[in-house]
């Protein structure tokens, strides 16, 4: 037997401000942060001691981590952190505001580009300034492997080769394993463990700051289908705020749904959101 646990990060500033947030490096809010505390106070009454501690590259998740295992004492656990976690690319969505798209593409398109498992939103321009193709964390990623935009089903496809090569020997080893991600990787990890269909996968939503304790069998299955979360009752509460965002009310006067060539752009960000590769010579 081995446990598994389950924390998505902190509500970050993009979440509080509505905006798909992909690859994009933007950090935890003040809420978020109290919300990465809580989970640490979480995992401390439930007498859950991690081992060791599997992150993103992505500020947010590893902020988060950082800050529950503080109140945990637990900051000395072994780490590492791996691309094929991060939060999934949402292409030329990124820095949108959702409840804008909802109202310029319509409710079935919306719900297509956020939920559906394989339609990806439109790619994003290399030359976005919301790219991440020459963002110095990726500059050993061969250009190829940087997603432009995914839909859930790349997600699976990219985070399974970590979960079988990194997360499972953890656990195959006894160690108690956190995994500290997002709201659509770790909706794909838990397709995965949960054997969730394609269909049944778009109304799984994963709330922010909130542990999901997996107990797994000797061939790293759940004991529990949907595992366990330590506050039951704020993550209900909390999935329906996940489900409902975009639905505020510049989302009511939805356009009906086309094919559009392309979303709108982005406004540039107002703060550095990711430290750029230096030219190669
Ligand atoms: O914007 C994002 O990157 C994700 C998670 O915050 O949003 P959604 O829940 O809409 O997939």
């Amino acid at each position: 037997m081995a446990t598994l646990v389950l924390l998505r990060h902190g509500e970050s500033v993009w979440n509080a401000e509505g905006l798909f947030t992909g690859w994009v490096d933007v950090d935890l809010s003040a809420k978020g942060e109290g919300e990465a505390t809580n989970g640490g106070d979480l995992l401390l009454d439930a007498d859950i001691t991690p081992d060791v501690v599997h992150t993103s590259m992505l500020k947010r998740a590893i902020r988060t981590a950082n800050i529950a295992l503080d109140v945990a004492d637990l900051l000395w656990i072994p780490v590492r952190r791996s691309w094929r976690l991060n939060e999934r690319h949402y292409g030329a969505l990124q820095g949108k505001n959702k409840a804008q798209t909802r109202a310029e593409y319509g409710e079935d398109q919306f719900k297509v580009w956020r939920r559906s498992y394989d339609t990806p939103p439109p790619p994003i321009d290399d030359k976005d300034p919301l790219s991440q193709v020459n963002d110095l964390k990726y500059a050993a990623l061969p250009s190829e492997l940087i997603p432009r935009t995914e839909c859930l089903a790349d997600v699976v496809d990219r985070m399974l080769p970590y979960w079988y090569d990194a997360i499972v020997p953890d656990l195959a080893a006894g160690r108690t394993v956190l995994v500290a991600a997002h709201g659509n990787s770790l909706r794909a990890l838990v397709k995965h463990l949960d054997d969730i269909s394609d269909e049944e996968i778009a109304e799984l939503n994963i709330p922010t700051g909130i542990p999901l304790v997996y107990e797994l069998d000797d061939d790293f299955a759940p004991l529990k289908r949907g595992g366990a979360y330590l506050d039951p009752e704020a993550a209900k509460k909390a999935i329906e705020a996940v489900k409902n965002q975009g639905a505020g009310s510049r989302g009511a006067a939805a356009k009906p749904a086309g094919a559009p060539k392309s979303a709108p752009k982005a406004a540039p960000p107002a703060k550095r959101l990711g430290r750029k590769a230096p030219k190669k010579k």
